[in-house]
């Protein structure tokens, strides 16, 4: 008879007859949710570890049957503990059903009067373990210039199977792709206002699914709104065939059970988030005849994404713009990783104009490619203006030349040639140049992680767009001729705020803070006829974002600041930027005496950001009593370049101590209390984390990390960006000493900026999640460190995702990981 009992504390210790109990500790087992496995009638073995016998009282004193009598609960739990897991739990769950909108689409309506937008929408769906993905619209009336009505239609529409939807430019046509998730077709439907009106299955032989990625992902309808361009993994390469006679010549089909398929080359994949992936390559569909034509003349060592039509110029050919990434020397990581060199390249599109005067595909020739963005080393988000003179784009040459992963970007104009004749010495325009170091009050720089369908104002060099700035994301007017940016977001906001879509010169945003959850906000210009740059921001009610008295009340019990934080040793400082003071976001209970427990929260990256916007799993740690302190050290995006750019090569040094400045600031100011703070960290948010416990071992009462980078020294061998650990630890010159074979000086170097290098000084009971299939800091660097900590007699636990990526973002993951911090870190400050 086997059987597994949690025993709450009890406080001595007897004897056992006929029961063996075996104590394990993490990571199945770990205190005090001790776990205590009983097997009958072997003899009792007990490690005699002191904090843990208390509880085995409750065995000793219990005979055989009473024993059956005991609730089962699950690993991890006593009864003590069992009541604030449920109570957590129920928590979390009305935090985790809060719903976000992803996009946002406007139609004019029929009557020429308002007009319509559509919101998708997404809430986790815990019990499926999938995000579910719903429609909903509303009627937009501007009934005078401080009202604007939504009505919303009663009730959204899920959009199950939708892995991608675009609407034509004149919203008379929606087209919905539906990926498959097996080797059946792709099905393409375009409807119109009351119907189906077509349907394509187009086979895995033509192309596998198409990229909904939000990288390469790209679709584009042309003008007359009959042909739609797109990216899709290219159809798998043939491979040798056996059968009983040996190696046979010509393709066979999948299902023929008398030969079998051999593996062929292996094909470099983009890492993280594109394992199984196959190459990102460009098509171009005729909605009304369904036939698909991949786009020719692409060099194969060209991953292609972001496409868009160029404007059509009445007698000659087409062309699309695309963005190529080369897989030259070899493909690295790209998720979260804005150095990897790209370029805008146009095409001709497989098309002609038959007899019948009616579009139709047809397979071109080899058609030249142009590579419109030569002498730049990053190009993407291409976006012409609506009147098709202009060619924007995003450059994350700053990123690219430094190998920093992420970096400043700029804003770039190319002036598209009115004869459609494109050559690639075509100049290139610097509308926002990199900010290296910004005067108090001014741009610190461009920070974009995308762009609107339709940016433009009705001016037509107007772009409107999201950015950084320092912990906040805001609105940005451009105009793309002059240069000139405004912050059109209220610049007294601590809020973050994200545009939605325009609503012809107006702008559909949301807004929201640690302590609020999203609100949407209708931006109007002022005065357009004076020319006048204010605008006012009108409250929009939604029934998007409802959420639970409980949480509205917990909430709003709750406040939040950022605080500015001055730079210790600023004579170490290389550059003006990096003596500037970095920020950090505090939020606390507003009856916060300094005596609540604290956690400092880190980003990972590094160069990365916390914005102040609404997250649900810090406004659950902060509604079960914590305070929070959200670092943005320097090295941040949104604080201009030069800060960014003092990390590398300092990392687990600048980094830590900024942390820690940070932290004393708190307490100095009684914000915080000394005796109770707690570090919680993912990636490199996770490798800071470690490095803390290790530093500054006193510090901290308890420490919970996410895929941490613990040891750069195996990781380098492992990861999908061993430059990354080169460009962090050795700084500028890290992009040139980079090699995929390290020398023993290179790996003595990288263990000694790792945290394992402080493992012997750390007391902090760490918990640990760790998602298997993180191909970016691959799960053995957070195992060998919790084995380490342990072997050290650290107390750690350790939750394994086994189907988790880098992100650890499936639901139930997401959720288990919160509740385990939220538990985790309660036993320690108690
Ligand atoms: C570039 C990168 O992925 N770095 C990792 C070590 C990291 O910190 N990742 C960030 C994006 C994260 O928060 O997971």
């Amino acid at each position: 008879m086997n059987r597994t009992l949690a025993l709450a504390s009890f406080h001595s210790v007897s004897t056992i007859s006929n029961w063996s109990v075996t104590l394990a500790t993490a990571p199945r087992l770990s205190p005090p949710f001790l776990s205590i496995q009983l097997r009958r009638p072997s003899l009792f073995h007990l490690t005699p570890i002191s904090h843990y016998t208390k509880k085995l009282s409750a065995v000793l004193a219990m005979d055989s049957s009473k024993a059956c009598s005991v609730k089962e609960l699950p690993v991890g739990l006593d009864e003590a503990t069992e009541e604030e897991y449920a109570s957590q739990s129920k928590l979390l769950q009305e935090f985790t059903s809060i719903s976000s909108i992803d996009k946002a689409w406007i139609f004019k309506s029929d009557s020429g009067i308002g007009s319509q937008a559509m919101f998708s929408i997404s809430q986790p769906n815990l019990l499926a373990n999938k995000k579910r993905k719903f429609m909903l619209s509303s009627s937009i009336s501007k009934e005078s210039i401080n009202n604007v009505n939504f009505q919303w239609a009663p009730f959204p529409i899920e959009m199950t199977g939708v892995s991608l939807f675009a609407p034509s430019p004149s919203g008379s046509k929606l087209l919905v792709i539906r990926n498959p998730e097996n080797e059946s077709p792709s099905q393409f439907e375009i409807w119109s206002s009351s119907q189906l009106e077509k349907e394509f299955m187009i086979s895995q032989s033509v192309h596998g699914s198409v990229y909904a990625d939000g990288w390469f992902e790209g679709i584009s309808w042309n003008s007359d709104e009959s042909l739609i361009a797109y990216v899709a993994e290219e159809p798998s390469p043939s491979k040798p065939s056996f059968d009983d006679q040996g190696y046979r010549k010509g393709a066979i089909k999948d299902k023929e059970c008398s030969s079998w398929k051999a593996q062929g080359d292996w094909e470099e994949e983009w890492g993280e988030c594109y394992a199984g992936k196959r190459q990102p390559a460009l098509f171009v569909i005729n909605v009304n005849s369904g036939k698909v034509e991949a786009v020719k003349g692409i060099a194969k060592s060209l991953s292609v994404g972001q496409v868009v039509w160029a404007p059509q110029v009445e007698g000659t050919e087409q062309y699309l713009v695309f963005v190529g990434w080369s897989a030259d020397p070899r493909k690295l990581g790209i998720k979260y990783c804005y150095n990897r060199p790209c370029a805008l390249y146009a095409v001709k599109a497989p098309l002609y104009k038959s007899e019948a005067a009616e579009f139709d595909l047809k397979s071109t020739e080899e058609s030249t490619v142009v590579n419109l963005t030569q002498s730049i080393s990053s190009a993407f988000f291409p976006q012409f203006s609506p009147d098709g003179k202009f060619l924007m784009f995003l450059s994350a040459k700053a990123s690219v030349d430094s190998g920093a992963h992420s970096a400043t970007d700029s804003l770039q104009r190319i002036d598209w040639p009115t004869g459609g004749k494109l050559c690639s010495s075509t100049k290139i325009i610097d509308v926002i140049p990199i900010v290296n170091c910004a005067e108090d009050g001014h741009l610190p720089g461009l920070y974009c992680s995308s762009f609107l369908s339709k940016p433009w104002l009705s001016d037509g060099c107007t772009m409107i767009l999201s950015s950084y700035w320092h912990s906040c994301e805001v609105i940005l007017s451009v105009n793309v001729i002059s240069g000139k940016v405004l912050r059109i977001s209220p610049a007294d906001s601590d809020f973050s705020w994200n545009v939605l879509t325009l609503d012809g010169d107006n702008v559909i945003a949301v807004c929201s803070s640690p302590i609020d959850v999203p609100q949407i906000k209708y931006g109007c210009l002022v005065d357009k006829a004076n020319n006048s740059t204010g605008w006012r921001w009108l409250n929009v009610s939604s029934p998007i974002f409802r959420c639970s008295e409980k949480v509205m009340s917990l909430l709003s019990s709750h406040q939040f600041s950022i605080l500015q934080i001055p730079v210790k040793d600023v004579s170490d400082c290389l550059t003006k930027g990096a003596a500037k003071p970095f920020e950090a976001i505090f939020v606390s209970s507003k009856k916060n005496d300094g005596t609540d427990p604290l956690i400092v929260m880190l980003h990972g990256g590094p160069h990365s950001v916390s914005l102040s916007s609404f997250s649900k799993s810090s406004a659950f740690l902060s509604s079960i009593g914590y305070s929070l302190l959200i670092v943005n050290y320097r090295g941040s995006l949104g604080f201009g370049e030069e800060a960014l750019q003092s990390l590398p090569g300092k990392i687990g040094s600048q980094d830590v101590n900024d942390v820690l400045t940070a932290i004393d600031y708190v307490i100095e100011k009684g914000l915080a209390n000394p005796s109770k703070i707690t570090v919680l960290g993912g990636s490199h948010g996770g490798f800071l984390t470690t490095h803390l416990i290790g530093q500054a071992p006193d510090k901290f009462v308890a420490a919970a990390v996410r895929n941490p980078v613990c040891n750069l020294s195996s990781m380098v061998g492992i990861t999908d960006i061993p430059d990354w650990c080169y460009v962090e630890s050795y700084g500028s010159n890290g992009k040139s000493i980079y090699t995929e074979a390290p020398s023993a000086e290179h790996l003595t170097h990288l263990y000694n900026k790792s945290p394992i290098s402080h493992i012997s000084k750390v007391k902090a009971p760490t918990l640990f999640l760790l998602g298997a299939q993180d191909l970016r800091v691959p799960v053995s660097n957070g195992l060998q460190y919790s084995r380490a900590l342990k072997e050290r007699g650290v107390e750690t636990k350790v939750i394994m995702f086994p189907n988790d990526i880098h992100a650890i973002e499936r639901p139930q993951s997401d959720f288990e990981s919160f509740l385990n911090i939220g538990m985790w870190f309660k036993r320690y400050c108690q």
